[in-house]
């Protein structure tokens, strides 16, 4: 048996060589010739798994280490009896962090409290139900919307696009890239979407850079319909619009989902989906020697801030989005090797948080965030 796997993707050295001759290879050098006699491949998003990567190969399965699948030709791969699957889940709580932060820096930079404001999550999946948790915490008031929720469960407390346009102050989007159908999020921020947001919202893309028309995103900031913006994913990466980088107030190398918990689930996520297929049986692997920050333990001292400010505190001392920020707008050019080289973040989980003078609110909502507290 051979595996193609991606070389970006870590801790996974190891774990299949017992079972398959192994090629790691750039995104970018999995070609046809390669992949043809290939039984496997475990990949991310910077390869086009499609007829033109795999007509007339051996492929049988494809397993990609990510939560979106919008780089597979899924109907491509039914017709051509090729099994696939991604890793629900594995990098939301990375994305939850992102967001936090995010957030944070947005109410600094503009002084604002969050304490009050309205968020409208678009997409309410593992992603936007992480985030929902975090904004209730913030004290936000949070409005949800999620068609496809919406029609399985019911009304529910779903709302409309429309509402979530007429009603929030920052609006974050959570959807998958679905190119067409009921469904369709290509280009859902275009022209009359930004014409319908009443209250000059901020506005936060961190599901695909397709998701958001850049021309129309432009044309907002120019007819003053939204106050900012923060985008982790881009249209058409890694040669990114320098007008939009220049306008947004947070820019980042779709690297909202790469802290190390993240990454470590998505490989673990692929190894099993591996080893269920082939019948390896590792079904359990899981990565080891996953890095940690230098420190894991913050010490907060609460007397005279609000549990907003303390939140904030917390959140930026795991991860302070400023520093994907600058690197950015220092080397556009090197977009797709900020990301190759992303340096150790870990999920709050990981934090030992002691909080000095605490008051029992405080301490619930950190606990709300996933921080281990004291
Ligand atoms: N920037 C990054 O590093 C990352 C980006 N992502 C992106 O975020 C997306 C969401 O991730 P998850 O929440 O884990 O996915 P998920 O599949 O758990 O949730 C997506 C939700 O969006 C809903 N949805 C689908 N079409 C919609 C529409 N037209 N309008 C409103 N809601 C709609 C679905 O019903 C579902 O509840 C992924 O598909 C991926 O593209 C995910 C992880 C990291
Ligand atoms: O999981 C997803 O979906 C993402 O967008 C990933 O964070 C992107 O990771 P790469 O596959 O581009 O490394």
């Amino acid at each position: 048996m051979k595996i193609i796997i991606d070389d970006k993707i870590p801790y996974i050295k190891g774990a299949l060589e017992p079972f398959a001759e192994v090629v790691y290879l750039p995104g970018s050098q999995t070609t046809p010739e390669v992949v043809k006699d290939a039984d496997a491949l475990i990949t991310r998003t910077r390869t086009k798994c499609n007829r033109q990567l795999l007509e007339g190969s051996n492929v049988k399965f494809i397993a990609t280490a990510t939560i979106g699948f919008d780089h597979i030709d899924t109907e491509y791969c039914r017709e051509a009896g090729i099994k696939w699957t991604n890793a629900p889940g594995c990098n939301s709580g990375s994305v939850e962090q992102y967001i936090s932060s995010a957030l944070a820096v947005l109410s600094h930079k503009h002084n604002f409290s969050l304490s009050g404001k309205t968020i409208g999550i678009v997409g309410v999946g593992n992603v936007g139900k992480k985030v929902t948790r975090i904004a209730e915490a913030y004290g936000m008031k949070i409005l949800l919307n999620d068609p496809p929720r919406e029609r399985a469960e019911g009304k529910g407390d779903f709302v409309s696009l429309d509402e979530i346009l007429e009603q929030s102050d920052i609006i974050t989007l959570h959807v998958p890239l679905n190119m067409t159908g009921e469904d369709k999020t290509f280009h859902l921020a275009d022209d009359a979407f930004f014409a319908k947001a009443k209250k000059k919202p901020f506005v936060i893309n961190s599901c695909r850079g397709e998701v958001v028309e850049t021309e129309a995103l432009k044309k907002a900031f120019q007819a003053d319909q939204i106050a900012g913006a923060v985008i982790d994913c881009w249209e058409n990466e890694p040669d990114i619009d320098r007008e939009l980088l220049d306008r947004v107030d947070i820019a980042t190398p779709h690297i909202a989902g790469y802290s190390k918990d993240g990454k470590a689930n998505g490989t673990a996520m692929s190894v099993q989906a591996v080893s269920r297929i082939f019948g390896l049986g590792i079904d359990d692997w899981t990565c080891q020697n996953v890095e940690l920050p230098a420190s894991t333990e913050i010490t907060i001292e609460e007397s005279g801030k609000s549990t907003e400010e303390v939140l904030k505190e917390a959140v930026l001392k795991t991860y302070d989005i400023h520093e994907d920020d600058k690197r950015l707008r220092l080397s556009p050019e090197s977009f797709e090797k900020q990301r190759g080289d992303y340096p150790v973040r870990r999920e709050f989980p990981v934090y030992q948080i002691t909080l000095l003078n605490s008051s029992p609110e405080t301490m619930e909502q950190l606990k709300t965030f996933g921080f281990k507290t004291t």
